[in-house]
């Protein structure tokens, strides 16, 4: 099962192609598994260019780039998949567009009844948050800690938690059972990505 660091871009901290493939490098080389693409402007020439530079800039460490919300994106970088929340494409259709090997993951909030869902209609991961406060998305839902033990023992997917993980907090996580952690404020605002991405990996070894 993969498991280890799953690091999500931010276009409000990595607004510009030098800063965004920077820090990306820094944290692959810091031993992150895979990246999510998360930008929120309507820019798609930019959004075609990132994603594409970013697919490239992955497969060379054997790293998984997944796009967020984005199917035809996906499609067109031929990322490794695409990430949905429950108001974007459902599995299905993501799975018609991109085929049977790509990688679809579901936000699920903290329920284990989206999960079932999600898992049903062939997720390949389930994703639980947030845990703590936010600066990325501080109106998330927060998720009780115990639905990454009770979604680890039902489910044969991983089972990733996103919101506030820092490296102060992460055990809490790992600790619960989550496979991944994504991160975003904590990872690709320090001054030092790839120590912090080591560090943050290391919580897997
Ligand atoms: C790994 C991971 N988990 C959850 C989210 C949140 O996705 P979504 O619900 O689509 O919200 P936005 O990211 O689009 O604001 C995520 N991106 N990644
Ligand atoms: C996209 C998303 N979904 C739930 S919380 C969150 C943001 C995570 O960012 P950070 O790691 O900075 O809290």
């Amino acid at each position: 099962m993969l498991k280890g660091l799953y690091g999500v871009t931010d276009s409000h901290l990595l607004p510009d192609d030098n800063s965004l493939l920077h820090a990306a490098g820094q944290a692959l080389h810091g031993g992150m598994k895979v990246l999510q693409y998360r930008d929120k402007s309507n820019d798609q020439q930019k959004r075609l260019r990132q994603a594409g530079a970013l697919k490239v800039l992955c497969h060379q460490h054997q790293a998984i780039l997944i796009i967020n919300d984005d199917v035809e994106l996906a499609a067109a970088v031929e990322a490794d998949g695409v990430h949905v929340g429950q108001s974007d494409a459902s599995v299905a259709e993501a799975r018609t567009r991109l085929g049977d090997y790509a990688i679809i993951g579901v936000s699920c909030g903290g329920s284990l009844e989206l999960a079932q869902q999600a898992v049903s209609a062939g997720a390949n991961y389930i994703a639980f948050g947030k845990f703590f406060e936010s600066k990325t998305k501080p109106d998330a839902k927060t998720a009780e800690l115990s639905v990454l033990s009770q979604a680890r023992q039902r489910f044969d997917v991983p089972v990733v938690a996103i919101g506030g993980i820092t490296i102060d907090n992460a055990f809490q996580i790992t600790e619960a059972g989550a496979d991944m952690i994504a991160v975003v404020n904590n990872l690709f605002a320090t001054p030092d990505i790839q120590l912090r991405a080591r560090e943050l990996s290391a919580l897997y070894q």
